[in-house]
């Protein structure tokens, strides 16, 4: 499948089934990103979390943060998640993602993936309460990984990959979570640090 340019020079549009998917490389130029990336290594409070699965305490392979507006918690993977208060850094990158996106974050999930052994393994983002059609804003910061698409209906075996690059914008929205699993692949290629941000609307 291949990616359509479209009226932006900066948008593309994946032309996946089902989904509405835009990247805008570069959204953040290199000098803009790396700034981001040394902020948010030091000043965001990552946390080891763990799953508990056949009642063994699992590590989640890679660090995770939870920002956002007071009083909105959220449930991932058995885990609950109450927000930390917005630092200027998030601020800043949530402002200038929200002039495309058009809606208001009220969170952020944070990842850092720390080396290849790191990644996120299939799901979609699903939650009740993101809503029906849950809007995601993903910034990526440092390494370039692998993001990878599958169709959750297991009858069509469609797939996508996209590589996403320091300073990387990736909007989901409409349908995609209802129709489509995506994942960060571990890697035995070696590769930098990686800062992901997915901004999201909890109700
Ligand atoms: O790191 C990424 O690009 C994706 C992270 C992700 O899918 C998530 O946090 O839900
Ligand atoms: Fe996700």
């Amino acid at each position: 499948m291949s990616e359509q340019l479209t009226i932006f020079s900066q948008e593309e549009k994946l032309n996946l089934p089902h989904s509405d998917i835009k990247i805008y490389r570069n959204f953040f130029d290199a000098k803009t990103s790396d700034y981001f990336f040394s902020q948010l290594e030091k000043e965001i409070n990552w946390k080891q979390e763990y799953i508990k699965l056949y009642g063994k305490e699992n590590p989640v392979p890679r660090l995770t943060a939870w920002y956002g507006d007071k009083g909105y918690s959220y449930t991932y993977s058995g885990i609950t998640m109450n927000p930390e208060p917005w630092t200027n850094s998030l601020l800043e990158i949530k402002h200038k993602i929200e002039t495309i996106a058009q809606v208001n974050f009220n969170s952020v999930l944070l990842n850092l993936y720390r080396d290849g052994n790191d990644g996120v393994a299939w799901h979609s983002d699903d939650e009740p309460e993101l809503g029906k059609h849950p809007i995601i804003g993903s910034v990526s910061l440092g390494g370039e990984r692998r993001f990878s698409f599958k169709y959750r209906d297991k009858s069509n075996p469609e797939r996508h990959d996209i590589n996403l690059k320091h300073g990387d914008f990736l909007l989901m929205q409409g349908e995609t979570q209802q129709y489509w699993y995506h994942q960060i692949p571990k890697t035995k290629k070696s590769v930098l640090p990686r800062i992901n941000l997915t901004f999201r609307v909890i109700y």
